[in-house]
């Protein structure tokens, strides 16, 4: 029996099993371990999403409590990843960074090989990465050489602190929380099914975090917060997207922070993030990025039947709260990092190597032709 073609980027494709998410059931729905997002978003604490996705449930208030000592006593970094920071120049991309900074914690503190300390790995990660991207920021920018151990209660609130030298107001540090709520996790998305692919080897966290961070540094996906940012300051005002975004259209260019591989009417985490970015504007006092971004997504559904995706309205968000815009995907990271763990236990704990086959569309057999006679 011949076997079935493969759909162009494995679209639509059954590619395993997983406890951890729906996306896009009835077109628009997303859960984690079968709570909505729109509740999570709206009750919950980052650090208790990280918790669920991790180990299975929602923590007790005494299984939060130490869950959150844990993290905050894993915010301070060994001085062989200061150094290694230290020597990335400040041109480099914060998503580089990131993968360097997770690659070099593998060789600090590696892994057990029988994964005995795959919690352990994960949350370290999940306190460390605010520390490494925010060391790195602040010693190849500003010649500062931080103390990364703050008290902060909260992973969005640290990570505010550190870059921003003060701890963050409250709305600021509730639109963090929201926003790493958002990114934590996405079923078989790209970054995703690279970690899984590389946990199905039997490869140690570090790596198959490495590699996820890789995958997600691409403007198709977590690169595209960035990538909108860039479209939204192109414009001065509303009327001028509307006629930009219409040229771009009509020149065929992909705008970024628009459509989606799984969701066919909309993306859930847009309307939260998009109430939190119309919030942040008001705070600001902003006339310009919010109208803008609003006049984009108006044209995109207008003319095209696209819908903003998560990372649209993060950009004016992240922009508001003053984080600079090359950090916004290493944000996406230190997010996304409790999904992608809780996949790398998902697939050891029902391990198959993943290897699927291809679609031979080379040449026929041939027979090797000697250098000297070839033309
Ligand atoms: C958190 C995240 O990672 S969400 C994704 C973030 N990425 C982006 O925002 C990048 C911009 N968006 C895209 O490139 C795509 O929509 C993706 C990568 C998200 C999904 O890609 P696919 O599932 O392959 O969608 P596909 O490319 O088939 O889109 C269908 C049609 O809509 C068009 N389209 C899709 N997205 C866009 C866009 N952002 N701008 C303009 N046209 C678009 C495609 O060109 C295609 O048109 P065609 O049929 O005439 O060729
Ligand atoms: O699911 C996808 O393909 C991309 C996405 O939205 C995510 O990873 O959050």
């Amino acid at each position: 029996m011949a076997e079935k073609k493969m759909g162009a980027g494995l679209r639509g494709m059954v590619a395993g099993e997983t406890a951890l998410c729906t996306v896009g059931k009835e077109g628009t729905g997303l859960t984690y371990r079968g709570y909505d997002i729109e509740e999570l978003a709206e009750k919950a604490r980052f650090e208790e999403v990280a918790y669920l996705l991790l180990h299975g449930k929602l923590p007790t208030k005494a299984e939060l409590d130490a869950y959150i000592a844990k993290i905050k006593k894993g915010r301070g970094l060994p001085q062989a990843l200061k150094d290694a920071l230290e020597r990335i120049p400040a041109e480099a991309h914060p998503m580089d960074v990131m993968r360097t900074g997770a690659s070099m914690l593998g060789n600090l503190e590696t892994e057990a090989e029988d994964f005995s300390d795959q919690d352990d790995a994960a949350d370290r990660l999940l306190a460390a990465f605010p520390s490494i991207i925010c060391y790195w920021y602040q010693f190849s920018h500003h010649g500062k050489r931080i103390e990364t151990e703050t008290d902060d209660e909260s992973i969005g609130a640290h990570f505010l602190h550190l870059l921003h030298g003060k701890a963050p107001n409250e709305l600021h540090a509730r639109v963090m929380n929201v926003s790493l709520i958002l990114y934590a996790e996405h079923e078989f998305n790209a970054s995703t099914f690279t970690a899984r692919v590389c946990a199905s080897t039997l490869s140690d966290m570090h790596s198959c975090i490495t590699g996820a961070i890789g995958s997600l540094r691409g403007p198709l996906h977590g690169g595209a917060n960035e990538k909108a940012m860039a479209l939204i300051e192109q414009f001065s005002s509303a009327e001028d997207a509307t006629k930009g975004i219409h040229g771009m259209l009509e020149r065929k260019e992909k705008i970024m922070g628009f459509g989606h591989a799984v969701y066919t009417e909309r993306d859930p985490r847009n309307a939260i993030i998009k109430n939190w970015s119309k919030k942040l504007a008001e705070e600001v006092g902003d006339t310009a990025l919010y109208p803008i971004s609003e006049a984009v997504e108006s044209v995109m559904w207008n003319e095209k039947k696209l819908f903003a995706n998560a990372d649209f309205f993060h950009a004016s968000a992240y922009n508001f709260m003053g984080i600079p815009t090359k950090l916004f995907t290493p944000i996406f990271v230190m997010s996304r990092l409790t999904g992608w763990a809780a996949h790398v236990k998902e697939q050891r704990a029902k391990n198959r190597i993943i290897r699927p086959n291809a679609e031979y569309v080379g040449p026929e057999l041939q027979s090797y032709v000697p250098i000297e006679e070839r033309s």
